[in-house]
């Protein structure tokens, strides 16, 4: 449990709404922790020795489908068959069809709005379906071939099934990221998922591979199997890993983030000579903190001007695109960044940042580096690592309305015009594009459905844009999350506060507020002879 909450903690960035952790012990039995918040609030060392077993799944969520509520946290866990914990990185984009499919076919009861939950059903429905009291490597590929046939969007998943061993296994586009490694111990060799390479990397990992589109890998207490299930296509991994969601010191199918992102500066650079030509008249390049640090540094270096950290971070605030609710966003930028007037008065200042999507960060950024005393009016320059930000993202960026985005019905001027900037300098997609395949040509295309609305899945009609942009606007998720909704965490995962006490001493509330649950939910029997297989998902 310590390495998946310190594996959780390096990919906090990839969602700040709910952590969860499920282990595996003796005698197939499964512990759990999950709840709202950051992985520091959700757990303590209390949770952490009762989260006892040599197999894990941990999770830090980012509500991409239904709410932030804490019933929405994953992992997930279903009891049948085989007790089955489930976590997933992406966005389904047939979810209703899958739920109705679920319902009437398979008669298993939904108890969320979750994506995630859909897709464990769809795969425990697939594993029933071969009917067996005890399940082989075999049986799961079949299931996992199952989920391929039925389940249509972005994901990357890490399954654990109880006295039974680990699973990873990545959509056929190989949208969202998934990659695995093994560390030898004393007792073994351990094993591990996760969303990204940093995590193996820190926790002394090597050997790190990515998952195949439609490849699945299965790690038992005796073995590793891998199974290429799906006829290699079209492999099209998300641009926007690169741009913002990963982090920098990620590997994600064989390109380095934080190399691209230098590539991404380098391009800029050439935007900005392009665009502003012999009268460039700028005293200092500024980053956005964090993200935009690489890409700035870069431009900085090409275009011979001063890089100065102009925007300080304060470090304890997290990422403000991924909270939810604009209100939200809008005043943490404020208190996340602080401009140093020393680095603003009296210069022109070039602000980099890596994306203008909804516009909230650049437009109080101008603002503040105005007041801060930068020289002119038309002093600033935003230079997007992007193209513009016009179409919906349906596989597991919250990117949901296209009426939100800046870009949407605006040119570079008039973006210029609404964050209050002299200029906005855009990357072009086709640098973007090459900033990335250069450090791996084999991949041939990149999901940039943001930028042209080309979606690699298919199946996303006008009318499914409309309905996703109804249900997830802004507003239409906060009306939602006001509602009260009594959902407890304890039906959906066989709440039982026998082991209270022990884990905790301050009263029942305190523990359904933090999801603790202790289940028993199999009777197989366990015996890992001490290795260590963990999987980390976003
Ligand atoms: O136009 P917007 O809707 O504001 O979105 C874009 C901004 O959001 C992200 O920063 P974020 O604060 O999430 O994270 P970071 O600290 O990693 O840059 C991104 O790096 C941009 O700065
Ligand atoms: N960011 C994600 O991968 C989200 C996973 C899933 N769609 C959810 O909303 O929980
Ligand atoms: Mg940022």
């Amino acid at each position: 449990s310590y390495e998946l909450f310190e594996g959780l903690q390096l990919l906090q960035h990839r969602g700040q709404d709910a952590a969860g952790i499920v282990t595996c012990g003796q005698k197939g039995r499964l512990y759990q922790c999950k709840g709202n918040g950051m992985v520091r609030d959700v757990f303590n060392r209390e949770h952490l020795e009762n989260l006892v077993g040599s197999l894990g799944v941990g999770h830090v969520r980012y509500p991409t489908a239904g709410s932030s509520s804490h019933s929405e946290a994953q992992p997930f866990y279903v009891n049948s068959p085989y007790g089955i914990v489930f976590a997933h990185n992406g966005n389904l984009i047939n979810a209703v069809e899958l739920k109705n499919l679920l319902d009437f076919r398979a008669h298993r009861h939904i108890n969320t709005d979750s994506d995630s939950e859909l897709l464990l059903n769809i795969f425990a429905d697939n594993l029933q379906m071969i009917n067996k009291p005890r399940i082989n490597e075999e049986d799961i590929f079949t299931a996992i071939r199952g989920i391929y046939e039925k389940c249509i969007g972005g994901y990357a998943c890490v399954a654990m099934i109880a006295g039974f061993g680990i699973i990873g296994f990545r959509d056929s586009h190989g949208i969202r990221p998934i990659c695995y490694g093994t560390r030898k111990s004393p007792a073994g060799v351990d094993y591990m998922f996760s969303s990204e390479s940093v995590v193996l990397d820190a926790s002394g990992f090597s050997d790190i591979k990515d998952i195949n589109p439609g490849e699945a890998v299965i790690i038992t207490k005796t073995d590793m199997t891998k199974r290429q299930l799906l006829q290699e296509g079209n492999f099209t991994p998300c641009i926007f890993e690169y741009v913002y969601f990963a982090r920098p010191d990620s590997v994600i199918d064989g390109i380095s983030v934080y190399r691209s992102r230098l590539e991404m500066g380098e391009h800029l650079a050439d935007q900005v000579i392009k665009k502003c030509g012999d009268n460039m008249d700028i005293d200092v390049v500024i980053p956005v903190p964090d993200t935009s640090r690489v890409a700035a540094l870069q431009t900085s270096y090409k275009l011979k001007i001063s890089y100065r950290e102009g925007f300080i971070k304060n470090r304890y605030v997290g990422r403000t695109f991924i909270m939810p609710g604009q209100k939200m966003r809008r005043e943490n930028v404020r208190r996340k960044l602080n401009a140093m007037a020393l680095e603003f008065a009296g210069k022109n200042v070039l602000i980099v940042d890596d994306s203008i999507v909804r516009g909230t960060t650049s437009k109080e950024i101008v603002q503040m580096a105005r007041d801060a005393g930068a020289k002119k009016a038309g002093s600033h320059c935003f230079l997007s690592g992007n193209k513009f930000y016009r179409f919906p993202n349906v596989y597991g960026i919250d990117m949901p309305s296209r009426r939100e985005l800046i870009a949407f019905n605006r040119d570079e001027d008039l973006v210029a015009k609404e964050i209050g900037a002299d200029m906005v300098i855009y990357q072009n997609l086709e640098d973007l594009i090459t900033s990335c395949q250069k450090f791996n040509p084999k991949i041939k295309s990149f999901d940039c459905s943001v930028f042209d609305g080309h979606y690699v899945t298919g199946g996303i009609t006008n009318e499914y844009l409309s309905h996703l942009e109804n249900v997830r606007n802004d507003l239409a998720k906060s009306s939602r999350e006001n509602l009260h909704s009594p959902e407890t965490i304890g039906l959906h995962n066989n709440f039982r506060p026998h082991n209270f006490e022990k884990i905790n001493g301050n009263g029942v509330e305190r523990f359904e507020e933090l999801g603790c649950v202790k289940f028993d939910s199999s009777e197989v029997v366990m015996e890992l002879a001490g290795s260590v297989m963990i999987m980390l998902l976003l």
